[in-house]
């Protein structure tokens, strides 16, 4: 049965201005905000609603905000608190961490981190609702147009914050992380809670522009400047202009691109290609790379001026290696969004696979996690994903303990007598089935022949 229940915000803090600023600035269709003035009152309102997400201040009466956390932690573990103060002291912070707090925030940066951390843990609180209700589990997700970043981890959140406070500014941004961690997505974010969200967001891939196009695709160009150009035409900067401009790959851009890019950067000026007419553009840049670019510069690949321009504030996304606790939840995510889109039953995650995939290096991220969910989907013969059907990629950069880890996660879900052919014969079986009972086919997506395929079904066919 679909959980019919509004997302639920309950706002905790004595001041009573506060709570009519927070209450404005969070409204969103379908939001129910419930407030309280006192922590006796807030955790009478949590024993009677089901509320998805606490915000209160630490300093609280009758009891204080850590004491609130306690009892909503003990009561009900799956709704999240964010606690907010005046200056947090790195104890309280670290304190409030150990205690449960999804996030401990300064009222003085509330203005611009509040609403991107709320919706975040708005999304993860409904991720974290429907992982802990499989009957819901088909429900489709409110929201449905907006952006979706997933994770708990503390890294993520910081991310957050710096996205919410560079948003509003027109400062260039260089988001760097490795392939698949959600670059893209973060350049997105800071388009959507910026106040250019009205205007374009416009995105280039430099690594996959042949190099002498890529300057007309930017800056635009005259008719017949080259041979092609058989129109005058607009470059990206000025369809971007009073947008945002998303400049992928960055690290690739070739250095005549560079020395263009650096006078938009130095005054906001341009011209088109074949032309000595200067332009102007409004374009906020976003620019992201999966490579070192100080190394590129200390490589004289990449300009020095250029990088100290672009890098004047860094977004750094950690590999998914590193943020082990996001890794269930965006499975689970990912499942929903590839069954609900292909109108299958939902399919949920076993805790045994959950562990399988959090022992995985993941050398492609977070793309590599979708891509394997959407394979576990097309191939997975229940609703609940068991370990067997999951099947990581084999990265050539796979450690030998990584890859120990799988075995030991898939050999633990064996019976204890004879377990090996009754896994390889259910795994054999399942493949045969997906296929259509084309066993050559099978056979196939294990790289196997055809006879030792049937040794794995045990039965000479
Ligand atoms: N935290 C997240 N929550 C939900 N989806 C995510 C998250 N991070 C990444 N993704 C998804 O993973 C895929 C890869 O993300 P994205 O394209 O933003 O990565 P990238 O770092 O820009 O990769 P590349 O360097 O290869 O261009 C996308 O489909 C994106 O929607």
């Amino acid at each position: 049965m679909a959980d019919p229940r509004e997302p639920t915000l309950l706002l905790v803090d004595p001041d009573h201005d506060y709570l009519k600023w927070a209450t404005k600035h969070l409204a969103a269709d379908g939001l129910r905000i419930l407030r309280c003035d006192d922590a006796d009152k807030a955790a009478k309102v949590i024993e009677k609603a089901e509320v998805d997400l606490v915000i209160a201040d630490i300093q609280l009466q009758p009891f204080d905000g850590m004491a609130l956390l306690q009892r909503i932690r003990a009561t009900a573990p799956t709704t999240l608190v964010i606690l907010t103060t005046g200056f947090p002291s790195t104890g309280q912070v670290i304190e409030a961490t150990q205690q449960g707090a999804h996030d401990v925030l300064r009222k003085e940066s509330l203005p611009f981190e509040l609403r991107p951390v709320v919706e975040n843990a708005l999304q993860t609180a409904e991720a974290l609702r429907v992982a802990d209700k499989p009957e819901t589990a088909a429900e489709m997700p409110r929201n449905e147009g907006r952006l979706k970043i997933i994770g708990v981890s503390r890294v993520l959140q910081d991310v957050f914050k710096v996205v919410g406070r560079v948003a509003k500014s027109d400062a260039p941004v260089l988001v760097t992380g490795e392939s698949g961690t959600g670059k893209e997505l973060v350049a997105k974010a800071i388009h959507e809670y910026s106040p250019r969200r009205q205007k374009e967001l416009l995105a280039i891939n430099c690594g996959a522009i042949p190099d002498n196009l890529l300057e007309s695709e930017l800056f635009g160009h005259e008719k017949g400047s080259f041979t092609g150009a058989i129109a005058r035409r607009a470059g990206r900067f000025e369809q971007a202009d009073g947008g945002t401009l998303f400049l992928d790959e960055i690290g690739d851009m070739p250095p005549s691109v560079q020395v263009k890019l650096l006078r938009v950067l130095q005054d906001g000026t341009f011209s088109r290609v074949g032309s000595n007419e200067t332009q102007t553009t409004d374009a906020r840049i976003v620019a992201a790379t999966n490579k070192n670019l100080a190394e590129e510069v200390t490589a004289g690949r990449f300009r020095e001026d250029l990088y100290y321009r672009l890098n004047v504030v860094e977004v750094k996304l950690p590999p998914l290696r590193e943020r082990p606790e996001d890794i269930p939840l965006l499975a689970e995510f990912f499942l929903r969004r590839i069954t609900r889109k292909n109108g299958m039953a939902h399919i949920r995650l076993s805790a045994e696979a959950g562990a399988v995939l959090q022992s995985h290096r993941w050398p492609g991220n977070v793309r590599e996690l979708e891509n394997t969910m959407a394979r576990a989907c097309a191939l997975a013969g229940s609703n609940v994903l068991l370990p067997a059907d999951i099947m990581l990629a084999t990265a050539p950069g796979a450690s030998e303990e990584s890859i120990d880890q799988h075995v030991n996660a898939l050999l633990d879900c064996l019976p204890s007598e004879n377990g090996g052919d009754w896994l390889l014969e259910r795994i054999a079986t399942r493949l045969v089935e997906r296929q259509d009972g084309d066993l050559g086919a099978a056979s196939g997506v294990l790289g196997l022949s055809a006879s030792q395929f049937r040794k794995w079904l045990g039965n000479g066919g």
